[in-house]
């Protein structure tokens, strides 16, 4: 049992900062909101000078990658991919995804991240590194057919399915992934359609990223990349669909019908050179749509909290509209709408929820004066302000210290493998 006394929270459904209240954590859910809640089995934390955080959700990441950081900069998504990524993912261990995404993970959890939506491969063993973390994940199996394997593929995910889904307390979901597209046959996005129906209806793919994704699919398909996906019948499940940067106007329109939720993921957008998705005109179709920092190769980070800041100010900038995505909508997105898109009963601090919250220190510098905190979430505050992330009911991190994993030796761990990575 843990108590948090006296401390300021963001009740993100209600849009507003609540101050000097007691939150009351029994196993894992949080069970009691107020004013002077008692407890003599609780550990007690004093709250004074701290801010209360639904823990943020990572939209979309491809946590294995960070071996690969620094490593192909300043190219365009095609030439990132087909020159620089795929010849290194090739000669990745299961080993090396292991160790890379146990890295990813202390990211995470340092930028106040309780729960990841990961693409990648070798996810068994990376649903026992978030199971080992203590956080949560929706670990998507990244499938292509296109150079061959997609059978072999499909047999992996019936494996990782029967063996991880739900593990881990539940804290792991596992879901069928086409990594895009351009990188799966029709015939191949049918068969994971069909798939995703026989898990628990939700699939994840890469939507609608570069503009030769859209004039490739308008030349082979005659649609645009979402009308395209519709018309094999994808939308009719719960999709999450990373970037969606190049959605038109019909495209927002379809989609505002359907339950997808677009994956903002504006640092990895603008690296790339692959433009800036329509985020304002989707809130204004009342899409839910949630955030991501993508792998550290093309962000080069797991930081949500800076991707919130760059999220939030670069639309701005193109829709040359000082309103758009206001402070609010972005902590939106890495809270509530997280919970719901991953499917966790997460996002929110409210009684009956998962216990799963960050503390910010109200004494550090971006805080500083406390006009007006949800501002200062989104515009002057950085991840280092996070000093403990609750998750499961469970601290995870305290004081900057990630309790659960062993941050110095999976470190050394990267760096020999990374060596070992690039000689071989
Ligand atoms: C099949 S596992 C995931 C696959 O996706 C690649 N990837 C990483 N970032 C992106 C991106 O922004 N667009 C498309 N594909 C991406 C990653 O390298 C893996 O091969
Ligand atoms: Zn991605």
């Amino acid at each position: 049992m843990i108590l948090l006394k006296n401390i300021s929270y963001l009740d993100i459904e209600e849009e507003k900062i609540k101050e000097n209240m007691d939150i009351l954590i029994e196993d894992n859910l949080i069970k009691k909101i107020g004013k002077d809640i008692k407890s003599n089995r609780a550990e007690v934390i004093d709250g004074r000078e701290r801010l209360a955080v639904p823990a943020y959700t990572n939209g979309h990441t491809h946590l294995g990658m960070t071996m690969m950081r620094n490593l192909a900069d300043d190219l365009d998504l095609d030439t990132w991919l087909n020159k620089k990524i795929w010849p290194v993912e090739d000669k990745l261990t299961d080993e090396d995804i292991y160790w890379a995404s146990m890295l990813s993970i202390v990211e995470n959890i340092k930028s106040g991240v309780s729960t990841v939506y990961d693409m990648y491969y070798s996810m068994d063993r990376v649903s026992e590194a978030v199971i080992e973390s203590g956080t949560r994940g929706v670990l998507t199996r990244g499938m292509m057919d296109i150079s061959g394997g997609g059978d072999e593929r499909i047999d992996e995910l019936m494996e990782l399915y029967k063996n991880y889904n739900n593990a881990g307390n539940g804290r792991v979901k596992i879901v069928p992934a086409p990594h895009s597209i351009y990188t799966c046959s029709t015939e191949y996005l049918k068969k994971l359609i069909n798939i995703a129906e026989s898990f628990d209806g939700v699939i994840n793919i890469h939507l609608s990223e570069t503009k030769k994704e859209v004039s490739d699919c308008l030349k082979e398909h005659l649609m645009t990349p979402a009308m395209y996906l519709d018309s094999i019948g994808m939308l009719d499940l719960k999709v999450i669909a990373a970037h969606c940067v190049h959605l038109t106007d019909e495209e927002i329109n379809l989609i505002s019908k359907k339950d997808v939720f677009p994956i903002y993921n504006p640092s990895s957008n603008l690296k790339l050179g692959s433009g800036f998705a329509p985020i304002d005109k989707m809130i204004k179709s009342n899409i839910k749509i949630g955030i991501g920092t993508d792998g550290s190769s093309s962000n080069n980070n797991q930081d949500l909290v800076e991707e919130m800041h760059i999220g939030s100010i670069v639309n701005k900038a193109v829709t040359l509209d000082p309103n758009a995505v206001p402070a609010i909508e972005i902590l939106k997105m890495a809270t509530v709408n997280g919970g719901a898109l991953t499917g966790f009963n997460n996002g929110v601090i409210r009684e009956n929820a998962l216990a799963d919250i960050a503390i910010y220190d109200l004494n550090s510098i971006g805080f500083t004066p406390k006009n007006n905190l949800i501002s200062a979430l989104c515009y002057s505050s950085n991840s280092n302000y996070i000093l403990d992330l609750i998750v499961d009911g469970k601290i995870v991190m305290k004081n900057r210290e990630v309790l659960t994993l062993d941050e110095e030796k999976i470190k050394v761990k990267v760096r020999e493998l990374t060596e070992k990575l690039l000689n071989r």
